[in-house]
């Protein structure tokens, strides 16, 4: 069943960035992922890996992959074409948001000011990624933009950290973060990916009543 982009964001606390180099380090990057209690993966379209990526992780029973770093229809096509059920943009562009609306994916675009917000409300969009949350003012910023913004609802991401999260998850307008701690640089180590999940699959709350 596809899910809305509502139903994505409250799967879990955390939506784990992600940036694989190497297609054999999917299944258990994914699968460590989920046994921890994070099911929606952002595979960010950075590496050459990236499709095949989504197409290994997307076999994981109860993994929801989406694909990150889309910029453009043409890498929107191709993501949905490798598997990705939900769509992340560093950035908010018409044509980008058009094509996710006409193929009827999740969308979160990066968005920064109450300008691109407008654009996005315009546009018919109510979630969006907060980009880069803590170098554009961090949580006083994202306050100071959801107070006359009040419907829209937010993902911050960049610069978040287990420690920074909670704050974050504390706000009404916050329905989940992004981050790429849960998965370290450098060799996979399956046992210290699903503990760092679980223990973001743990912080503050992401009620469906937001
Ligand atoms: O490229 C995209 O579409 C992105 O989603 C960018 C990522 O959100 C950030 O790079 C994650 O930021 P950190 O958690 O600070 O590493």
């Amino acid at each position: 069943m596809p899910l809305d982009v509502a139903q994505v964001m409250e799967l879990a606390p955390v939506i784990p960035v992600l940036v694989v180099e190497r297609v054999e380090d999917a299944l258990p990057i994914a699968q460590a992922l989920v046994k921890g209690g994070l099911p929606a993966l952002e595979v960010t379209l950075r590496t050459p890996a990236a499709l095949d990526v989504i197409r290994e992780m997307a076999k994981v029973e109860g993994a929801v992959v989406g694909a990150g770093t889309v910029l453009n229809p043409q890498q929107l096509d191709a993501a949905m074409e490798a598997g990705a059920r939900f769509i992340v943009s560093p950035g908010l562009t018409e044509p980008l948001a058009r094509a996710a609306i006409a193929a009827n994916i999740p969308f979160l675009p990066g968005t920064a000011t109450a300008g691109d917000i407008m654009r996005g409300m315009d546009l018919g969009l109510t979630h969006f990624k907060f980009f880069p949350a803590e170098t554009s003012g961090g949580l006083p910023a994202l306050k100071a933009l959801a107070a006359p913004l009040h419907e829209a609802r937010f993902c911050p991401t960049g610069g978040i950290t287990a420690q920074s999260a909670p704050q974050w998850l504390a706000e009404p307008f916050v329905k989940c973060v992004g981050g790429s701690w849960v998965v370290p640089k450098g060799p996979v180590d399956p046992a210290r990916i699903e503990a760092l999940a679980r223990e973001a699959a743990s912080l503050g709350s992401n009620a469906s009543s937001k």
